[in-house]
C-alpha cells in the first residue's frame, strides 16, 4: 500500500476504503486559520486550519517548538486565538464533550483512584455514590479494575497515566485531547499503551487529537497525521494512514507500517528543515 500524502503528493484516483470511510464521518470541530502570538512577536501557531471529524484519530506530529500544544490549548478552551476561530459542529460545546490528558499524570496524591478519576464530575457537582457505576466502568476500560481504592503512591508510570485517561474518559467526551500523553514512560510500556487507547478508542467510539514526537507512534496510532514546522509554527503536511481499526501489534511489523513511517519521517525531515535529525 503507498501511503496516502493528503496534500497531493500520492494519492491515488480511486478512493480506498478506508479514505471513503474517513469522509464520510460527520463534522465535529473545524480550526480555521488560526493564529496565536504570545508577547509582541512570539508566533507560536500561524494560520493552522483543521476539519476534524466524528472517530478521526489525529496526531499533531513535529519538532520542539512548532505550536502543537498551543494547537491543543486552544482547541481546549484554555486559551484563546490572537486571530481566527474554532467552530464546533451544532453551534457549541460543553465541558463534558472535552477530556483532556497531559504528560503528566497530574494526579491529587492524597485522593485514591476512584476519587482521582471522579474530579470531572465533582466540578459539575455531581456526588461520588452518583457516579460511582462511571467511575468503575472508566477503570475497567483502561484495564484498572480492583483498584480503585489505591493511591497514586502505589502505583507504576504507566498504571497513573491509565487513572489519567480514565479521568479525561469518565463523562463520555465526544473528543479526547493528549498532549504526549506516554513520552515519559519506557517504549515496552508505551507499546502496550498504544494498543490499548486504541482498545478504549474503540470502546468510547471518541475523536482524539494527539500531540507526538514520535513518527512510530503517530502512524500506530492515527488515521490522519498532520505534520508541523517551527518558527512561526503551521501545518506543513497532513498524511492519511488507511490501515484499518482495529490495530494489531502485528501492523508494526509490515510492509506497510514501514513505508508509512518513511513517508511521515520525510515530512517530519522537511518540517525541520531537512536537518535529517533521528527520530523517536
Ligand atoms: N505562554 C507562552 N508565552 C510565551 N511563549 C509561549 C507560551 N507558550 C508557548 N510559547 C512559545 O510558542 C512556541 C510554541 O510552543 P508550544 O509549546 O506550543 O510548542 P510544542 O510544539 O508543543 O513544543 P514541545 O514539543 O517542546 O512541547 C514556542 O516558541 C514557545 O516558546
Amino acid at each position: 500500500m503507498t501511503p496516502d500524502l493528503a496534500d497531493g503528493g500520492a494519492a491515488s484516483a480511486a478512493p480506498s476504503p478506508a479514505a471513503a470511510e474517513r469522509a464520510a464521518r460527520a463534522p465535529l470541530m473545524s480550526v480555521r486559520n488560526v493564529t496565536k502570538v504570545f508577547g509582541r512577536d512570539v508566533v507560536a501557531l500561524r494560520g493552522m486550519s483543521l476539519d476534524v471529524r466524528q472517530g478521526d484519530f489525529i496526531s499533531l506530529l513535529g519538532p520542539s517548538g512548532c505550536g502543537k500544544s498551543t494547537a491543543l490549548r486552544l482547541i481546549a478552551g484554555l486559551s484563546n486565538p490572537t486571530s481566527g476561530r474554532i467552530e464546533w459542529a451544532g453551534g457549541g460545546r460543553t465541558d463534558a464533550d472535552l477530556g483532556v490528558v497531559f504528560q503528566e499524570p497530574t494526579l491529587m496524591p492524597w485522593a485514591t483512584v476512584a476519587k482521582n478519576v471522579w474530579l470531572p464530575m465533582r466540578l459539575r457537582g455531581k456526588s461520588f455514590a452518583s457516579c460511582r457505576a462511571d467511575i468503575e466502568d472508566a477503570l475497567e476500560t483502561v484495564g484498572l479494575k480492583g483498584f480503585e481504592g489505591a493511591y497514586p503512591r502505589e502505583l507504576s508510570g504507566g498504571m497513573k497515566m491509565r487513572v489519567s485517561i480514565a479521568r479525561a474518559m469518565v463523562t463520555r467526551p465526544k473528543m479526547i485531547l493528549m498532549d504526549e500523553p506516554f513520552a515519559a514512560l519506557d517504549e515496552i510500556t508505551r507499546f502496550k499503551l498504544n494498543n490499548d487507547l486504541l482498545a478504549m478508542r474503540a470502546k468510547l467510539n471518541c475523536t482524539v487529537i494527539f500531540v507526538t514526537h514520535s513518527v512510530f507512534e503517530s502512524v500506530f496510532l492515527s488515521d490522519r497525521i498532520v505534520v508541523m514546522a517551527a518558527r512561526p509554527g503551521r501545518v506543513i503536511h497532513e498524511l492519511n494512514v488507511d490501515e484499518p481499526y482495529p490495530r494489531a501489534e502485528i501492523f508494526r511489523t509490515s510492509a506497510e507500517y514501514a513505508a508509512q513511517c518513511r513517508a511521515a519521517s520525510e515530512a517530519l525531515n522537511e518540517a525541520m528543515g531537512g536537518a535529517g535529525a533521528g527520530h523517536e
